[in-house]
């Protein structure tokens, strides 16, 4: 287990968290620019005193270590390799450092070389790289000491579209087949739910929820949560009354509403996304997000609309 009770104060900000994770897997740290994820990081890693509290992994106490004896790798969004040493010799550091033997030394170097697609730049500078081509070299040189933990922040933060989701998925691979305990910083909700087995909302230095994708995509605790997930039908009471449903707050889940047969709306916006297509709908005067595969309607076209109740869950 990766175990922590951590406090840190700024001018206007606390941070103050507890969690537990099991090692052999990925979380993602989830929450808002300025919720706290990289002061956590920081402050897992070594790199930031705490005010107060402590780190365990596997039961031993990392809190009095240094970053460099806490069996800890890291990879930053600035991803700073060295520039005056080759590909190979970047992924080579922190083994020379441990002072492996040259024979296992140079199979793990070569290992990871093969499982990043980089042979062919072994010989290279960083700065004869690509941008992604970079970032894998980050991820091959924090890997190869097998560290206890491995901690990303923001790691596909500065690449373009394209290049990220291709990455996105090699991550995912890779943390997979090195079964590391990983704990990833993102901001965007996709990539935390594609890499990680468990989530960790963070909202002003607080944990807010923690669970698995799937939970808390359905299940979020709060409509502050289901907002920043993304989830765009969040109803007032009064509008869960004039939809049929008891008068509470309510979040619609996708699906839940049918397009077809039903009372009437009115499709008020298109969105266009390539694979698929979102409307904005008005529907017994409330404003309602449905999505799915190109329905063949444009603005202003009446449909209509059934909403399934069993997708309509009370929230706080
Ligand atoms: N060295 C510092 N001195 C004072 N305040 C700081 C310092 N470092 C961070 N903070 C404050 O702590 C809060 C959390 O910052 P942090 O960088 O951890 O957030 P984050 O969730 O990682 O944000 P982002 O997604 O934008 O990187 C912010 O309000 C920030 O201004």
């Amino acid at each position: 287990m990766l175990e922590l009770k951590l406090q840190k104060r700024y001018p206007g900000f606390a941070l103050e968290v507890s969690l537990a994770l099991p090692e052999g897997e990925t979380a993602a740290l989830l929450g808002p620019s300025g919720s706290g994820k990289s002061t956590l990081l920081k402050l897992i890693a070594g790199l930031l005193p705490p005010d107060g509290g402590w780190v365990r992994l596997g039961g031993m106490d990392l809190t009095p270590l240094p970053p460099e004896r806490r069996g800890v790798g890291f990879v930053f969004q600035d991803y700073a390799l060295f520039p005056h040493l080759t590909v190979w010799d970047n992924v080579a550091f922190g083994l020379v450092e441990a002072r492996w033997p040259r024979e296992a030394l140079r199979a793990r170097v070569e290992e990871l070389l093969e499982r990043t697609g980089l042979q062919a730049h072994a010989h290279k500078k960083p700065q004869a790289l690509s941008g992604g081509e970079q970032q894998r070299v980050a991820l091959a040189r924090a890997l190869a000491p097998r560290p206890r933990l491995l901690l990303l922040d923001e790691p596909l933060g500065a690449l373009d579209l394209r290049l990220k989701e291709e990455l996105l998925f090699f991550l995912r691979r890779l943390l997979k087949e090195e079964r590391t305990t990983a704990l990833v910083v993102t901001h965007d909700q996709e990539e935390a739910f594609l890499l990680a087995q468990r989530v960790v909302v963070m909202r002003e230095g607080k944990v807010v929820q923690t669970g698995r994708p799937e939970a808390v995509w359905t299940r979020p605790k709060d409509a502050w949560v289901a907002r920043f997930l993304g989830h765009k039908n969040l109803l007032s009471p009064e509008e869960s009354a004039r939809l049929g449903l008891p008068q509470r707050a309510h979040l619609l889940l996708p699906g839940a509403l049918d397009l077809g047969t039903g009372e009437e709306g009115v499709v008020e916006e298109r969105l266009f996304f390539g694979a698929r297509v979102g409307l904005w709908l008005s529907w017994r005067g409330v404003r309602l997000y449905w999505e799915g595969a190109e329905p063949g309607l444009e603005e202003g076209d009446r449909v209509g609309v059934r909403l399934d109740p069993a997708l309509a869950i009370p929230i706080d």
